[in-house]
């Protein structure tokens, strides 16, 4: 990781959507070979970062500073695989872009990695909801990006499996140090795998914390007290913005 070499910042970015204003003034950067992780609750605005950093949308005003023309890859919350192509020409169809598609040993070392070499020939549909999101996640990896822009990922995955896409990310990543930007509103999961957490908190606000985890990633444990302390921390952040409910009481057991 190289801490005075950003591949990517954003600089005093705004976006509203008719008068609902999402992101005011927000700053960051990530750093070339880094796991950022961008934390906050749901209606953040973090999708809507997401787009503008990764040139899916446009903010209306603001700077994005790319540094040597990194080449972008894309994970979504659900996967977006072609239907009538085979896991390995989902795979293929991206490499062609970079005139990457006799490539054979990466698809090959991806698929085995994923566990889906006897899933070559099967077609999206043919797969689980846990093996399409390992498909969706090696065909990122598969066109050698420089940055993996990671909308939830997990999302709507059982805890295995959430374990194991963790697992196979942060391998590839430490053997290949490309750049992960990957979006969550877990605490735990950023602090598990983040070198780098940004959070945002209701909308129409920038980022208000950024949070630099220091242990080494294959080592760390909720329960180490450093890190169990960065969680109470974030909790407590997030805990300021759960919506006050206490009034709601007596119109509850009026109406029940
Ligand atoms: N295209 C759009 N048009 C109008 N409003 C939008 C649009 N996209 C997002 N919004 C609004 O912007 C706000 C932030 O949405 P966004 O999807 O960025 O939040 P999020 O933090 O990613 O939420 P979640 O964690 O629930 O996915 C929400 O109030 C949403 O309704």
């Amino acid at each position: 990781m190289n801490e005075d070499q950003p591949i990517l910042e954003l600089k005093n970015i705004t976006k509203s959507f008719q008068d609902l204003n999402v992101l005011k003034d927000l700053n960051l950067k990530i750093n070339q070979g880094e796991i950022c992780c961008l934390l906050g609750p749901s209606g953040s605005g973090k999708t809507t970062l997401f787009r503008i950093a990764s040139g899916l949308a446009e903010a209306d005003s603001g700077h994005i500073i790319k540094n040597n023309n990194p080449r972008f890859a894309y994970v979504f919350q659900s996967p977006r695989l072609l239907p009538w192509k085979s896991a390995e020409e989902n795979l293929i169809f991206v490499q062609k872009n970079y005139g990457l598609e006799s490539e054979n040993k990466l698809r090959d070392l991806l698929f085995r990695l994923s566990g889906l070499e006897k899933f070559k020939t099967a077609y999206p549909h043919e797969l689980s909801g846990g093996m399409q999101q390992r498909l969706e996640l090696i065909r990122a990896f598969a066109v050698k990006p420089d940055l993996i822009f990671l909308d939830e990922p997990f999302k709507s995955l059982d805890m295995k499996t959430i374990m194991n896409l963790r697992k196979l990310i942060t391998l590839i990543q430490a053997e290949t140090e490309i750049t992960l930007f990957l979006i969550t509103h877990d605490p735990e999961e950023a602090l598990l795998l983040a070198d780098r957490i940004y959070i945002m908190a209701a909308e129409n606000s920038g980022i208000i914390k950024e949070i630099k985890v220091k242990q080494p990633r294959e080592k760390r444990k909720i329960s180490d007290p450093e890190l169990y302390q960065q969680l109470e921390n974030i909790m407590e952040i997030f805990s300021d913005l759960v919506s006050d409910l206490e009034d709601a009481g007596e119109e509850i057991k009026k109406i029940f």
